[in-house]
């Protein structure tokens, strides 16, 4: 286990013993940067896997990450549907890594508006689960952008070899 100290005392990083995540009071769980944070600075702020399979994400669009006037970067809205659908796996306790990701973006997103994200396992083959999902203006519920994308499940090895790869990269 590799830790660091942040705000609220040390903080367990991804890495060879990886169990669970933590988590906000709203369920989002909390990647790299923003357990020091103890907030999602893509702007999730609740998550939850429903009974029908479906995990319901709400959100919105932080000022900081606007694009165009008043509505997201794009890269805002491929991030974060990276981050909703990529947690599909970890809801079900599978540590997994973002292989493909496709998105079409519908609409321009505005920024500081309820949001909602939904996801769902279209399959599973080998190591492989295929995930869609798609975002939605509240309370309309018009969809501004969908996406679909290949997650693939690691060991809990990964990190670590990675590690070993970057250190060999360093030393050509
Ligand atoms: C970001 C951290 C995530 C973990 C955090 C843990 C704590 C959780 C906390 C908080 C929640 C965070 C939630 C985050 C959510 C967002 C997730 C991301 O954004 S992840 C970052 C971006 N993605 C990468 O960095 C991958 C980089 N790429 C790789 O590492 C490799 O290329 C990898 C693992 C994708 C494939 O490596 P190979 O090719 O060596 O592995 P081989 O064993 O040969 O293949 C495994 C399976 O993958 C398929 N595959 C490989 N590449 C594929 C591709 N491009 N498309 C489709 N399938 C592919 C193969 O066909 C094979 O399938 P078959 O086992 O036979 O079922």
């Amino acid at each position: 286990m590799s830790t660091t100290s942040g705000a609220t005392g040390p903080v367990v990083r991804a890495g060879g013993d990886f169990q669970e995540p933590p988590r906000t009071p709203g369920g989002v769980a909390l990647c790299g940067a923003c357990r020091e944070r103890g907030t999602c600075r893509l702007g999730v702020e609740r998550e939850r896997l429903d009974e029908d399979g479906v995990a319901r994400f709400a959100l919105t669009c932080p000022r900081d990450q606007e694009g165009g006037p008043d509505v997201a970067h794009g890269g805002w809205t491929a991030a974060v549907l990276d981050d909703c659908l990529g947690h599909l796996p970890l809801l079900h306790r599978v540590l997994s890594v973002t292989a493909e990701l496709t998105v079409s973006f519908v609409k321009p997103v505005p920024v500081g508006r309820p949001l909602e994200v939904s996801a769902r396992v279209e399959r599973r083959e080998g190591s492989r689960w295929y995930i869609t999902g798609e975002m939605v203006l509240l309370p309309t519920r018009a969809v501004l952008a969908r996406a679909s994308g290949i997650w693939v499940t690691r060991d809990q090895g990964h990190f670590a070899r990675h590690a070993d790869w970057l250190a060999e990269q360093d030393e050509r």
